[in-house]
């Protein structure tokens, strides 16, 4: 590229980049208006309001000037937040106004046209945009196309331009460090330059980069169900960062971070994307795991954890049930059981007052049943509760007549009496008007709890419900089909039974429980969600996410995973995609396929795709880096000297290194053994712990979605990962690395890499 060429464009930068300085200026002056204004008015408050309380209009009158006064707040704090938005996108855009060029013509006799994108638009004048958002629609062709005739999206349909030059650019601070011109989508030179930094406890914005497939999974917006299947490291998570970006800025004013949900597969997961949006001038969308998601719901009950559920060692039996009750089978029927509460079985409690039966649960059936055969659950129950408070009404008379009320008035002190009058006057014809007011406020208080009991439905009894359900469900399903016995049946109905005493439950056992709860208290799901983002869906079952589909009756799903990196579901996720379309319109629905693996270099990928027996295809990215390497050691002491050896050399050059174990209990037995050693180390113990900088030793279930420099497998041995069945978790555990992956196996290595070729790896 002529040095002519970058002396020019860095002229028109230092232009752009002059005004970005004059429009920082007159957004600062906003601001400080805007605050002198909101200061001005929060003064003057008092003196400007009107308040006149001696007639009904001029009540009337105070309470208006009070709302002007807030309306006029509320509109220079409106005028407050926009100006500083905008401060920070200009002030971002001074330093990296722009990433890219492109010269276009929209038909042969359209004048050619320039344009610049970068993270944020900018105009200098109404219709003269100096920087166009990558979210516009024309900055489309930057990723999707190379020279010649592109198709973009508008708001109005399609349009097609012919691209004549796109340049990239490498901006720092105002300063042009690279540019170059390209006939590809984006270049593997910038590729390459953006993938060859290290790790970090955060990531970083890929918007500079994105590729074309990733593209067509950000700017998707005409599916309901948009499912990617992504190789390890394939930007399934980068992509759908950019994605919620995008639609933020699609559906401006429509759409807010508040109504886009994300479920993660941890909140280290959580911790770690943090940034992105942020980086991109956005509020971070609502991020949960399906546990927490699950267990907020469930104050009371101790729902099974991630480690153990990890840890549960199921019998066969087990397996097929928890394979049952995760299935779209098991829905239907729960939905088909919960229809039939309409008609009879509906479990009741009595409702209760000082220890003793005040409307007994034979009542309230005959209430619930007696109502016409078109009311369904939801109004069928409020039409019970509505009876329910007429009876308490009721009762409020007679009650006001017993010998408790008299004793209770008798021997009130004054301040329990001063409450009881409260504000209301104490005058009363007779002694007797004076005790029928106390007695009925006294009973009015003293049943306070049976009114919220019935407001909370406290009559229906999710426990025995459930219970219910799941001693009738041979009766809605074949058991046979899934392999199970009569008797397996029962006695897993007894194991559940024991937990629920217990106040506990398993992972399987949640989503039905709380979906049979929300259609007998006839929840229809949160309608105000319109996104709701799955990673990592092979790790759920088709109960879940149908779950998920009615809990978000308006969402549009992106659900995102790789069924190599089942290590939950582990086959069973192949049957999930299936159950998954019928789900969803077929004609709504998308499916995007990325194979090509941007997180490692080329020998930490091509090594691991060789752990997988028929894995989903997986492409390497042409980055070179070296060998993996496999450690085979004596024993364990030998083992961990080769560990400390490797982190040494990682550290001295300044690669960031994870060890993973495969579960908590070897995790902890390094964790300490480092520590003896004198090795600072952070152990990861929990989904809810927080990523720290430096060297962490963290269990396989935990890696999940993370990313660092160097990985050391610990224990990849024999002892370890041998069956068949853990070549995902191994997979996906040494698909984490970046640029350096080592193994070390304790006595006998792992004959789960007897597929990879010798000379993808080094034994040392
Ligand atoms: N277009 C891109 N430009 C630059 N970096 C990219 C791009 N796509 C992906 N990456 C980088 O590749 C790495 C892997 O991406 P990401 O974590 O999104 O993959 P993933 O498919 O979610 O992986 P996994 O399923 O293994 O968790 C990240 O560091 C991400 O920033």
């Amino acid at each position: 590229m002529p040095d002519s060429i970058k002396a020019h464009e860095q002229e028109h930068l230092d232009e752009v980049v002059a005004k970005i300085k004059v429009a920082q200026t007159e957004s600062k002056k906003r601001i400080d208006s805007a605050e002198d204004d909101e200061a001005g008015i929060r003064k003057n408050f008092v003196n400007d309001l009107r308040i006149k309380t001696d007639s009904y209009e001029g009540i009337l009158e105070t309470a208006l000037s009070v709302r002007q006064q807030q309306q006029m707040l509320a509109e220079r704090q409106n005028s407050w937040q926009h100006a500083t938005t905008e401060l920070s996108t200009l002030k971002r855009l001074e330093k990296k106004a722009y990433f890219a060029r492109i010269d276009f013509q929209e038909g042969a006799k359209s004048k050619p046209e320039t344009i610049y994108i970068g993270l944020g638009s900018f105009s200098d004048s109404p219709d003269h945009f100096l920087i166009y958002d990558w979210r516009a629609p024309i900055s489309s062709i930057y990723y999707d196309g190379e020279l010649g005739d592109v198709s973009y999206q508008t708001p109005d349909g399609e349009q097609t331009v012919d691209v004549q030059l796109k340049r990239q650019f490498q901006i720092e601070d105002g300063t042009i460090i690279t540019l170059y011109d390209t006939d590809q989508t984006v270049t593997d030179q910038m590729l390459l330059s953006a993938l060859s930094e290290h790790s970090d406890t955060k990531m970083k914005s890929i918007v500079t980069t994105i590729q074309k497939e990733q593209n067509r999974i950000i700017r998707d917006t005409g599916s309901d169900l948009l499912f990617v299947q992504g190789a390890a490291g394939s930007g399934k998570t980068a992509a759908i960062l950019q994605r919620v970006a995008y639609l933020l800025y699609r559906y401006r004013g429509h759409l807010t971070a508040g109504q886009v949900m994300l479920f993660s597969p941890n909140q280290l997961f959580n911790d770690y994307i943090d940034q992105v949006l942020p980086e991109l001038g956005e509020h971070n969308m609502v991020q949960m795991t399906y546990y927490q998601y699950a267990g907020r719901r469930l104050p009371k009950i101790d729902v099974e954890t991630l480690a153990q559920r990890f840890g549960e060692t199921n019998t066969p039996a087990q397996e097929r049930i928890s394979r049952l009750k995760g299935s779209l089978e098991f829905f239907d029927a729960v939905t088909g059981y919960a229809d039939h509460l309409e008609s009879t079985d509906m479990v009741f409690r009595n409702i209760k007052f000082n220890g003793k039966v005040f409307i007994p649960k034979e009542k309230i059936q005959e209430i619930y049943y007696s109502f016409n055969r078109n009311y369904h659950l939801s109004n069928r129950l409020q039409a019970t509760k509505e009876a329910l408070i007429r009876i308490l009404n009721r009762r409020i008379s007679s009650e006001m007549k017993t010998k408790w009320v008299e004793d209770t008035i008798q021997d009130l002190d004054r301040e329990h009496l001063n409450a009881l009058y409260g504000d209301e006057p104490r005058e009363f014809e007779s002694a007797d008007k004076e005790f029928q007011f106390l007695a009925r406020k006294v009973v009015m208080q003293s049943f306070g709890p049976i009114r919220k009991a019935i407001v909370r439905a406290r009559f229906l009894s999710i426990n025995n419900q459930y219970v219910h359900m799941l001693r009738d469900m041979p009766n809605r399903i074949e058991l046979q089909d899934y392999h199970i016995s009569a008797a397996d049946w029962q006695a897993s109905v007894e194991e559940s039974v024991a937990k629920l005493r217990d106040h506990s439950m398993q992972l399987v056992d949640t989503t039905p429980y709380l979906y049979l709860y929300d259609k007998m208290t006839g929840k229809a799901g949160e309608r105000d969600m319109r996104y709701v983002f799955l990673d990592e869906i092979q790790d759920y079952n088709a109960f879940q996410l149908a779950f998920l589909k009615f809990s978000f009756p308006r969402a549009r799903f992106t659900m995102l995973g790789d069924l190599n990196q089942a290590i939950f579901t582990k086959e069973n996720s192949r049957t999930l995609l299936q159950e998954l379309s019928t789900m969803f319109d077929p004609d709504k629905t998308k499916v995007v396929q990325l194979t090509q693996s941007y997180r490692s270099t080329q020998q930490v990928t091509d090594f691991t795709k060789h752990i997988l027996k028929n894995g989903e295809a997986v492409t390497a990215f042409d980055r070179e880096g070296e060998l993996p390497t496999v450690t085979v050691a004596a024993d364990e002491a030998d083992g961990l000297q080769r560990v400390i050896d490797l982190v040494k050399q990682n550290d001295a050059e300044n690669e960031t290194t994870a060890i993973i174990g495969k579960d908590l209990a070897d995790c902890r037995d390094l964790t300490e053994k480092l520590r003896e050693q004198g090795v600072a180390v952070t152990l990861i113990q929990s989904e809810n712990q927080r990523l720290a900088p430096g060297l962490i030793v963290v269990p396989s279930f935990l890696a999940k979605g993370l990313e660092f420099d160097a990985v050391i497998v610990w224990q990849a041995s024999a002892s370890r990962f041998g069956a068949d069945d853990e070549r995902q978790l191994l997979y996906t555990i040494c698909s984490r690395a970046m640029h350096r992956l080592s193994l070390v196996a304790v006595g006998e290595v792992s004959p789960l890499l007897s597929d990879v070729p010798t000379d993808e790896y080094e034994m040392v």
